[in-house]
């Protein structure tokens, strides 16, 4: 639950969003909302939902990117799901509520996380205890103990090799705890699902040789772990997906029934009508308790190139009172997205090359090229949106990203010139949709 207010939610979101304002402003407010009913009285505040999104606009424009912002500043536990995925063929009557399911495994393991972060002073404590131990034996005076504390907060010892008995992290159940999806689960690989598991496992142990500078960041893991029980863990996250969740639906003009005229209109409106409840609050069974989906927010999402909002059931419809345009990007926006946002593609392959000793730095020109190529490729290929500008500058960056680690000390311009020069010539859609790649 944060404090901010819409404008300053609106402020933080265009740090890496540029453009969109609408959406921002629509998902700033219901996130206010949710700060507000949690100052009312316990009889008002049952009575006050979310009032749900739906975002329009074309792929790759922002409208994932704006929720997973939102859902970061806000701590919410969130999920993408695309709606399509329940009409195909496999799926066909697959449970929906399975969503929410997800839901509480991220909302967990978020959860685990935070905890751990808030636990962490003391738990670096315990894993100091442990390795001095380590080096200076289990039988040392406390007198000899000080002594290696002072050298281990100097660093002395860093490359020092100790034997450590610790948790089990190989991960004995492979990719089982995948999130349906959401490749690489929905933290974005932040955690490591072993270690998470480790405990639960009944903690095996092995005997592992660290350096100690090594050995801290695994031990204050383990007793972080130590510190947090499975129970409150899995009392806060089911309290979080109840009153902070976020359920992004992608595709949801996907599944009108009227979207073409073709045959699956019956499983398409059928996903419609399995999906209302969710929205419309209903309590699931997880295997960690129930969870009640009153107060989850819900952000659907759709191109409606075919379909229109008004296609889908009008319950649905209903539910999703919030309506959002998003435009698509021009070659303007393109210029800021590579430049101005916190995470600009130009900042992350500077850093990268960084790395290699390798310094690059962009121009003026440069920039407009790969704004201009990126949007004519859009324009005569498919529409992409800004995942084009990936795609563009990983060609340009190729030759460099092989040869970098050769090149150390050389200082790289990102010119027009350069950019032309690794794109090769251009002499039309042919060649323009090597980049679809
Ligand atoms: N307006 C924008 N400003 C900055 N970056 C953007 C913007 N729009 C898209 N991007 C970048 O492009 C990528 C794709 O965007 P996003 O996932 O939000 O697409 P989307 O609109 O949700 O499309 P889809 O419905 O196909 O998933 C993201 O990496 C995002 O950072």
């Amino acid at each position: 639950m944060t404090d901010l207010t819409p404008r300053e939610i609106v402020s933080e979101l265009d740090r890496f969003i540029i453009g969109q304002k609408d959406a921002k402003r629509a998902v700033a407010v219901a996130l206010r909302n949710r700060w507000r009913r949690k100052q009312l009285g316990d009889d008002l505040r049952d009575e006050v939902y979310p009032k749900n999104i739906l975002m329009i606009g074309p792929t790759g424009v922002g409208k994932t990117e704006i929720s997973r912002r939102l859902a970061k500043l806000a701590r919410a536990p969130f999920i993408k799901v695309e709606a399509t995925k329940f009409t195909e063929v496999g799926y066909v009557g697959r449970d929906v509520e399975q969503i929410i399911r997800d839901l509480v495994d991220t909302a967990i393991m978020q959860t685990r996380e935070f905890m751990r972060e808030d636990v962490k002073a003391k738990a670096h404590k315990a894993a100091e205890e442990r390795v001095i131990t380590a080096i200076a034996g289990t039988e040392a005076r406390d007198s000899t103990r000080e002594v290696f504390r002072k050298k281990l907060k100097s660093g002395e010892l860093d490359d020092t090799v100790i034997e450590l008995e610790v948790t089990d992290t190989s991960n004995p159940m492979g990719g089982m705890f995948d999130i349906p999806g959401q490749p690489g689960g929905a933290m974005g690989g932040m955690m490591n699902l072993g270690d998470l598991f480790g405990k639960a496992m009944g903690g095996r142990t092995v005997k592992k040789r660290l350096t100690v500078a090594e050995s801290y960041d695994v031990l204050i893991g383990e007793e972080a772990d130590k510190l947090l029980d499975d129970e409150t863990v899995t009392r806060v996250a089911l309290e979080s997906v109840e009153q902070n969740g976020i359920v992004f639906l992608d595709e949801i003009d996907k599944v009108c029934a009227r979207s073409d005229a073709r045959g699956g209109d019956v499983s398409r409106e059928g996903v419609q009508r399995d999906l209302l409840p969710l929205i419309e609050g209903t309590t699931v069974s997880t295997k960690h308790g129930p969870v009640k989906t009153d107060h989850i927010l819900f952000i659907a999402s759709g191109a409606f190139h075919i379909a229109k909002p008004s296609d889908l059931l009008p319950e649905l419809q209903g539910r999703l009172p919030i309506r959002v345009n998003l435009r698509a990007l021009s070659e303007q926006d393109f210029i800021r997205i590579l430049t101005e946002t916190d995470n600009a593609l130009t900042r992350q392959y500077t850093a990268l090359m960084g790395t290699e000793e390798v310094e690059v730095t962009f121009t003026e020109e440069g920039i407009a090229a790969l704004a201009k190529i990126a949007a004519e490729v859009n324009q005569s290929v498919e529409n992409i949106g800004a995942r084009r500008l990936y795609t563009v500058m990983e060609r340009v960056f190729e030759e460099l990203s092989f040869t970098a680690p050769d090149r150390g000390g050389e200082a790289v311009v990102v010119d027009a010139k350069f950019v032309s020069k690794n794109l090769g010539e251009l002499g039309g859609s042919n060649d323009l949709s090597r980049y679809v790649l």
